[in-house]
């Protein structure tokens, strides 16, 4: 039964559903980096929120994990690109507290526009400060929106409901999607200069790093008031203290810090200053949202190999996995056969599918043919460290779908380009989904790849089955299947046995030295 960790706190939902779709399940929150590392390598699952970080020293300590879930949105506390490298899928949820996250920018928003933390305080503190409270009205105003993505146009549609004047900053907005929400599209510099209130809705990325810097805050109207629900990092918090100090920036909330857990800040007791503790997605809603999606998106890769929702690797719904399955088991044996016989000299790949296999997804069956094929220089690889692997090496992979059926009524076929020339081997699938190969090196040749082969080339002639079969009894070297194929009468020749067990090299180099022999090797199948 697979295991899984919530080390962040997770609606119970989470846990709930996790034991009632058969995954154990520990919920262990609050845990510093060590104490985390010494209990992480029991898991094959680990749930999260924003508080733990995955950094690569957790996961080289956790040799079974394999996928996190995210349960809400940033994934900016987990190093993908070491999680990819161990073959790790990271998934996160990335809807479930959109409509949350927006409400509480929305919420900011109004907060800022009528002081109403202060103005609480102050009255509860007696002195009925009526006076002391003069605000702003949002209507007629413009919001300048730098992100328009999920959260980004929830809070333009909510904006626009509030007779506010949108515009929106992102390169990957177009100017249809900008009609369609009802926005100015525009650039950063625009933004800057016209809006009332700045709200920011991006990922934190090289290219959004301090996009409220210093330079750029000086380029806002007097008076703007600006608010982050999105990441720390991507306004600039000195500058924005100065800028407040100054009177140009006349309120900010940020509910998100470059420092988390921020305990200390400059911009503490600043007036006009507002802060949440990264509550964007504290809703009831969104925590049952998240909680249920990411139980679900765990329990289905590691139950049953289905993948949403993954930033990592391509999407395999928990409907096609089943259909996949027997297809991915094909072409990793297809990978690993070529990768076994010419894994040193191959420079590019390519996979083509046919017949049935085309309607399927093709990226998983690339992905195992690559695992298959990369474990010839690592068995740490799998489906999704190997595509990355594959790049690593500069493997030139492509993917190729024909719509027409040829002899087989499903194909999958493997081509490694080498010095020597393209080599292609092909599979089908037989019965009830098992793997078959059917040609190798452009020969036909039937044969189920499993356990230990071998591989031999020989100049086809009379009787050399015979001492062949005779090495290998005198060998003591039982062989369960015997696969014969031939490109013509006395040309090259192919054999594929199965033999139970491995076969030592003395007994190769015997075989070698038989008349007509030209290549032998052992094979090894999982
Ligand atoms: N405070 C909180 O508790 C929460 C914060 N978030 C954060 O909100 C942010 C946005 O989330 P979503 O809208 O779901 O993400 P999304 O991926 O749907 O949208 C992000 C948008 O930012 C745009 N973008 C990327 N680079 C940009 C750039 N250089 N300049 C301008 N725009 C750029 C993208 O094109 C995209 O449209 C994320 O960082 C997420 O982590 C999300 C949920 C809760
Ligand atoms: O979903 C996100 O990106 C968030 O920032 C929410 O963070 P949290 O799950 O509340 O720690």
């Amino acid at each position: 039964m697979p295991k899984v960790l919530i080390s962040d706190k997770m609606d119970p939902r989470a846990a709930a559903i996790f034991r009632e779709r058969g995954v154990e399940v520990d919920e262990i929150t609050g845990k510093t980096p060590d104490e985390l590392k010494a209990i992480i390598g029991q898991y094959d699952g680990l749930a999260i929120r924003s508080a733990t970080k995955v950094t690569k020293e957790i996961l080289d300590a956790a040799p079974n994990l394999k996928v996190i879930g995210r349960a809400g949105i940033g994934v900016d506390n987990v190093d993908i690109p070491a999680a990819s490298a161990k073959g790790v899928v990271v998934m996160n949820t990335p809807f479930g507290n959109s409509i949350t996250t927006a409400e509480h920018a929305i919420a900011l928003m109004f907060a800022l526009a009528r002081q109403l933390p202060e103005a609480n305080a102050q009255t509860q503190q007696g002195l009925w400060p009526k006076n002391g409270f003069m605000g702003v009205e949002v209507t007629g105003k413009t919001l300048g929106l730098i992100g328009a993505g999920n959260i980004g146009s929830i809070v333009a549609s909510r904006a626009l409901g509030l007779k506010m004047k949108v515009v929106a900053f992102d390169p990957f907005l177009t100017p249809e999607r900008a009609v369609e929400m009802g926005v100015e599209k525009a650039d950063l510099d625009t933004l800057l200069a016209k809006a009332d209130f700045i709200t920011l809705h991006t990922p934190l990325t090289d290219q959004t790093r301090n996009i409220l810097s210093k330079e750029n805050l000086a380029k806002t109207k007097k008076g703007v008031r600006i608010i982050n629900c999105a990441r720390g990092g991507l306004v600039d918090e000195a500058a924005l203290k100065e800028a407040m100090d100054a009177g140009h920036v006349a309120g900010a909330a940020l509910d998100v810090f470059v420092q988390e857990p921020a305990k200390e800040s400059p911009l503490f007791g600043t007036p006009n200053f507002i802060c949440t503790p990264h509550l964007g997605a504290s809703t009831d809603e969104a925590q049952v949202n998240v909680a249920l999606q990411v139980a679900e998106q765990l329990s289905d890769y590691l139950l049953d190999g289905g993948i949403t929702n993954a930033l990592n690797v391509p999407s395999l719904s928990a409907e096609e996995a089943p259909k996949l399955k027997p297809y991915m088991a094909l072409a990793e044996e297809l990978g690993s056969l070529v990768g076994q016989l010419e894994g040193d000299h191959v420079q590019g790949v390519s996979v083509e599918v046919e017949g049935h296999a085309a309607e399927l997804n093709q990226k998983p069956i690339t992905a195992a043919v690559l695992a298959g094929l990369m474990r010839v220089y690592s068995d740490t690889v799998n489906m999704v460290n190997a595509p990355f692997l594959a790049k690593e090496r500069g493997l030139d992979v492509r993917e190729v779908r024909h719509d027409r059926e040829g002899d087989y009524q499903t194909l999958v076929r493997v081509t490694v380009k080498t010095e020597s020339g393209d080599k292609s081997v092909a599979g089908t699938l037989f019965g009830h989904g098992s793997p078959r190969l059917v040609e190798l090196f452009g020969i036909k040749v039937e044969a189920d790849l499993e356990g230990h082969m071998l591989y031999i080339v020989n100049q086809d002639a009379p009787g050399f089955i015979g001492r062949l079969g005779s090495t290998l009894g005198e060998a003591g070297v039982n062989i369960g299947t015997f696969h014969l194929g031939r490109r013509n009468q006395g040309g090259e020749a192919v054999l594929l046995l199965s033999v139970d067990g491995a076969v030592s090299q003395e007994v190769l180099n015997d075989i070698c030295k038989l008349a007509g022999v030209k290549t032998v090797k052992l094979l090894r199948f999982a």
